[in-house]
């Protein structure tokens, strides 16, 4: 059976064949398992005999630029309630073996692979049991830190505005990324600040999130996917449900407070005045009432946070986010209006693997990948395609060179 058919989405179906696997890594959430490894198209190690061998890592090549490796680093989801997809993904491609179908080593080492998420520890005899790997757990805020420090100072296209329908990649100078509001929305939400690479805190967070979103809108809407019920909300129109400031007005807005006519007054507001029943909605302008109420308090509170921290800048992640204009739109108009301008709203586009790339990068330095015949320095800078043009690019994989710190 091809493994890919129960697969809910595999955003990483390779391009290329996979060369050698390195480090596989896992953020196994409340609602999805994100997977993340690196396969190796040019090893150059290997290649320059004399000058590396497999226990030479850092610092083996002398120019600033040259690649300890080349490969690309690939990203796939799955729901966590079809775990076994997940399982069959991974073993059928080997991916916990290095990509290898024999693996010497199995027996005399023990077959580690980081995870982090709170079924890291769920599911940590299951992994045992159906793979034989033991998971090697995380802290959870730990990764997500890392996975976002990460991909801020390796790529120049990671983080973007959204405003008016259009995104804005914005270049991060890393000398002055810090500090930012880190805001993941997963099932729920975790507010964390970070002030440098291993100084963070947890200042706050939400159970109103992804998990609201979806089980909310999965009884009031009946749809059977999340990716339906986004569907739906885009079709949607919310002002027949919310109740807008020009409803309760005469058709005004209350300028001297600042308010517009078109701002919600209440989200589901007009659901209390007109003797409707549920069924009397039609289900999308259900899904966009929801889809914004849920996304302007997340804005809205991130946008507190910051406020209490002297934040200017907001990282969003997480897969509610999912690269959804509307989500994204909310939440920008939610922070940009409470901060009078003064924050501003960011969205990464590797929004919902942070916690998996923290993982990632959390094998210990020089530590033997898998198949023991390749390492990789994990204090080691990663750097994308020069060529790279994040709006032609997919979020598949990612072309991905390892250089020595
Ligand atoms: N295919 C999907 N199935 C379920 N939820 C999804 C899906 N795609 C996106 N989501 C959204 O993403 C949220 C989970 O985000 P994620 O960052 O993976 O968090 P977690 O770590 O809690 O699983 C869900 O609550 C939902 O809002
Ligand atoms: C418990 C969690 C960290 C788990 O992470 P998740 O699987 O939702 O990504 C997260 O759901 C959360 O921060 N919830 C909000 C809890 C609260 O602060 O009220």
């Amino acid at each position: 059976m091809d493994p890919r058919q129960n697969q809910i989405e595999v955003i990483s179906e390779p391009r290329q064949s996979l060369g050698q696997i390195s480090h596989l890594a896992l953020d196994i959430g409340g609602s999805l398992i994100k997977v993340v490894y690196f396969s190796v198209s040019r090893d150059d190690c290997t290649d320059r005999e004399g000058e590396s061998s497999a226990n030479d890592t850092l610092g083996v090549f002398k120019g600033d630029k040259h690649p300890i490796l080349e490969g690309r680093l690939h990203f796939a989801k799955f729901e966590t309630s079809n775990i076994n997809d997940c399982l069959e993904f991974i073993s059928s491609r080997k991916l916990h073996l290095g990509g290898f179908q024999h693996h010497e080593n199995l027996a005399k080492d023990k077959n580690l692979i980081k995870a982090t998420g709170g079924g890291a520890n769920k599911f940590a005899e299951l992994f045992k049991e159906k793979l034989g790997i033991d998971l090697d757990k995380e802290d959870e805020m730990d990764c997500l830190v890392a996975g976002a420090t990460f991909l801020l100072k390796a790529f120049h296209h990671e983080a973007y505005t959204y405003m008016d329908g259009k995104k804005h990649f914005v270049q991060i100078d890393q000398s002055n990324l810090y500090p930012y509001l880190l805001v993941n929305i997963g099932s729920g939400v975790s507010m964390i600040k970070v002030d440098g690479e291993d100084k963070f805190e947890r200042v706050s967070g939400t159970n109103v999130g992804g998990g609201t979103f979806w089980g909310l809108g999965r009884l009031l809407t009946k749809c059977k996917s999340f990716d339906e019920l986004l569907e739906l909300s885009h079709r949607g129109n919310n002002r027949v449900i919310d109740m807008l400031v020009g409803d309760i007005n005469g058709g005004m807005d209350y300028s001297k407070i600042g308010l517009s006519s078109t701002t919600i007054a209440s989200s589901f507001g007009k659901a209390v005045s007109n003797n409707k029943e549920l069924e009397d909605y039609k289900p999308e302008d259900i899904a966009q009432s929801l889809l914004r109420m849920i996304s302007y308090n997340i804005g809205q509170i991130s946008h507190l946070n910051a406020l209490q921290f002297g934040l200017k800048r907001i990282f969003f992640g997480g897969f509610f986010i999912q690269d959804q204009p509307h989500t994204m739109d909310t939440i920008s108009v939610a922070v940009h209006f409470w901060s009078k301008g003064e924050a501003k709203a960011m969205f990464l586009r590797h929004e919902g693997f942070l916690g998996a790339i923290g993982a990632y990068m959390s094998y210990p330095k020089n530590k033997l990948a898998h198949n023991q015949s390749m390492q990789i320095p994990l204090a080691a800078s990663y750097a994308a395609d020069p060529n790279y043009n994040p709006l032609n690019a997919d979020k598949e994989s990612m072309e991905c060179s390892v250089y020595a710190a």
